[in-house]
């Protein structure tokens, strides 16, 4: 059996379970994995407004959950188990998380929400390994999380009841249980169905692969010779599962810094112990070639494989190679790469596009990031060159957001104005409903480029009026971008710089992503020239990728970077973004989130001037 071998590689040790779920518990024992069952009693109240996305919510909170066994087992035996795993499911929607509904009204209040619609459902996995030395537990942690969306049908009222009646909901995420009469509210599942059920199986196994099964010696060295790292797979472990090097029992530990095989899990130590060996450092081997799968993206979406494959695929490489007008051995390298990265899938008949690439990597669609990604390539790529000189002497001293640099050749506006509108459009729905905007009968988006997120707050708000304001020079490139003809008629574009000219009237003013190209006297500039423009009543909305301390925003880590290459701009915490709107008149500063990504911050123009 090809699965065996992964999960085999935990037979020979004392494996823990610590969560209460039925589903996670029968997931794992159909899956031949041995294990007690340990209930963790971490109480799930961590701050879901200090992590930057939910899914580290769920991640910390699963590692709390097998933190608290560990620790338990330990004081108990002065043993702890050798692994100890901890899972956390969570249902998201609109920036919101739900966990499991603490009564009827609260299970009602969940599934309208979710009526219809997809969400996201995220489960948060850690595998700990425990090391009991000297009477002190030593833990390392391996994290891990996956995501599956699920769309409701449109559903009665009737039917709701019903359903909550069963008493189905109660104990379940976003009150159901797709795996039981939930079932009949899905419409699609994008994903991993375990994911959803409690516990993500595959990506699991994937793990087991990595910290059990480092990549072959062979393998190593082909990395160091090709551009391309191999990629794990479960074939790995089955093929070398029989004594191979590889994967047999002198490499069952997991010691990728000497390369010398440990003492594994059945070679006693001198004193007849067993010692858990560190696991491999998969995490920190991916951060070291991620520059080699971006570049492989970067190139494969250039070259236009998956728009290609988009309209004619599966395709054999000869024929991609051909189309692409590539050699066959390039093309072929580079398209199993896509497949290893998740982007293509390769059948009997050939290589065709996931969901995710033809959704995001093909050049045309609402959807697509192709422009986002030529920027990448073609800019971002060649500026980080230079990090460490910027690093070194401090941020550039370059005159402001790409848009707005008039040195800046046609062609290159138009580029960037590509990249930032697929950006937009993909965060747009996010952040218009992040909050309640419907009070508001004006809008302007100061620096709104090709109106991406104007028309998501037209279109979500029916009595809204908004204006796009931007330099002549993007402006006058903005029906390129809506190639379906007339603006909606409660949009329109209005040219001028808003350092110098007039702000158009609104209620409602939008930065979106502007204020991180600013030094702090220019933003103190603008934000007092939005305060005076604003009426009391009004408001600022504020959309920023937020550094905050308390959270290592792994998503908000490259923007700080960009930021140190490229402008005189700079990232800002929440707090700074709160202070900021509270200095220049905006009360009642509300914070949330917008997918993954972005935070929102709204505040009200108090009567009184700052
Ligand atoms: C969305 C969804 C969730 N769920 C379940 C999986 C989880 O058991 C539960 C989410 O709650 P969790 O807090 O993740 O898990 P739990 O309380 O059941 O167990 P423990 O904390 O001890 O690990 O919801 C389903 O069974 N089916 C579904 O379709």
């Amino acid at each position: 059996m090809v699965l065996s071998p992964v999960i085999g590689k935990l037979l020979h040790k004392r494996v823990v379970l610590a969560s209460a779920s039925p589903r996670r518990r029968e997931i794992l024992s159909q899956a031949g994995l041995r294990f007690e069952v340990v209930p963790s009693r971490f109480k799930e109240k961590l701050d879901k407004a200090a992590f930057p996305t939910p899914y580290a919510y769920a991640i910390e909170t699963a590692k709390q959950k097998a933190l608290e066994v560990a620790s338990r087992m330990h004081q108990k035996d002065l043993r702890a188990p050798d692994v100890v795993i901890g899972a956390d499911t969570i249902v998201t929607i609109g920036g919101l998380i739900l966990e499991k509904p603490a009564d009827k009204q609260d299970a009602y209040r969940m599934l309208s929400r979710l009526n219809g619609k997809e969400h996201s459902v995220f489960t948060g996995v850690a595998i700990i390994h425990c090391c009991s030395e000297d009477g002190q537990l030593d833990t390392d942690v391996c994290e891990f999380h996956e995501e599956t969306t699920v769309k409701f049908s449109e559903l009665s009222e009737d039917l709701l009841w019903e359903y909550i009646d069963s008493g189905e909901p109660m104990d379940k995420a976003g009150g159901y249980g797709i795996q039981a009469l939930g079932g009949m509210l899905v419409e699609c599942v994008h994903g991993d169905f375990l994911n959803v059920v409690g516990f993500p199986l595959n990506h699991f196994c994937k793990k087991l692969v990595e910290l059990y099964c480092p990549p072959r010696r062979e393998d190593v060295q082909r990395v160091k010779h090709e551009s391309i790292p191999p990629v794990d797979t479960f074939e790995i472990a089955s093929d070398t599962a029989q004594g191979d090097e590889g994967c047999g029992p002198s490499r069952a530990g997991v010691d990728g810094h000497t390369g010398q095989a440990p003492a594994g899990p059945q070679g006693p130590d001198t004193n007849g112990l067993v010692e858990n060996p560190p696991p491999f450092p998969s995490d920190l081997l991916d951060l070291i070639d991620g520059f080699k799968a971006s570049k492989a993206l970067f190139t494969a979406c250039k070259l236009k494989v998956f728009d290609v494959l988009k309209e004619e695929g599966p395709l054999k490489a000869v024929d991609v190679a051909r189309k692409i007008n590539a050699s066959v051995c390039g093309t072929g390298r580079l398209l199993d790469v896509c497949v290893a990265l998740g982007l293509l899938e390769k059948t009997d008949t050939g290589y065709r596009n996931t969901r995710l690439a033809s959704r995001h990597l093909a050049s045309e669609g609402v959807c697509s990031l192709h422009g986002f990604v030529a920027y990448n390539d073609e800019h971002a790529w060649t500026v980080f060159t230079d990090l460490e000189s910027a690093v070194r002497q401090g941020p550039r001293a370059a005159a402001g957001s790409p848009a707005e640099d008039p040195s800046q050749s046609r062609d290159r506006r138009l580029r960037f104005m590509r990249a930032m509108h697929g950006l937009a459009q993909l965060t747009a729905r996010q952040v218009a409903t992040a909050f309640d905007l419907s009070r508001f009968t004006s809008a302007c988006d100061l620096g709104g480029c090709t109106g991406a997120l104007a028309r998501e707050l037209a279109r979500e708000y029916p009595r809204l009026k908004v204006t796009v304001f931007d330099l002549p020079e993007v402006i006058e490139h903005v029906s390129s971008f809506h190639p379906e003809g007339r603006q909606p008629e409660r949009l329109r574009f209005v040219p001028g710089d808003f350092f110098k000219d007039d702000l158009p009237d609104a209620q409602l003013y939008v930065l979106s992503r502007i204020l991180h190209d600013w030094a702090d006297d220019r933003v103190h500039e603008l934000l007092s020239r939005v305060s005076r423009s604003c009426k009391p009543g009004g408001g600022l909305l504020v959309v920023e990728t937020a550094l905050d301390e308390r959270r290592a925003a792994r998503a908000s880590l490259p923007a700080a970077l960009n930021a140190l290459v490229r402008t005189q701009g700079r990232e800002r915490s929440l707090a700074e973004y709160r202070s900021l709107l509270g200095q220049h008149g905006f009360r009642e500063v509300q914070v949330a989130q917008a997918g993954d990504r972005l935070d929102v911050v709204l505040g009200t123009r108090a009567s009184s001037a700052p």
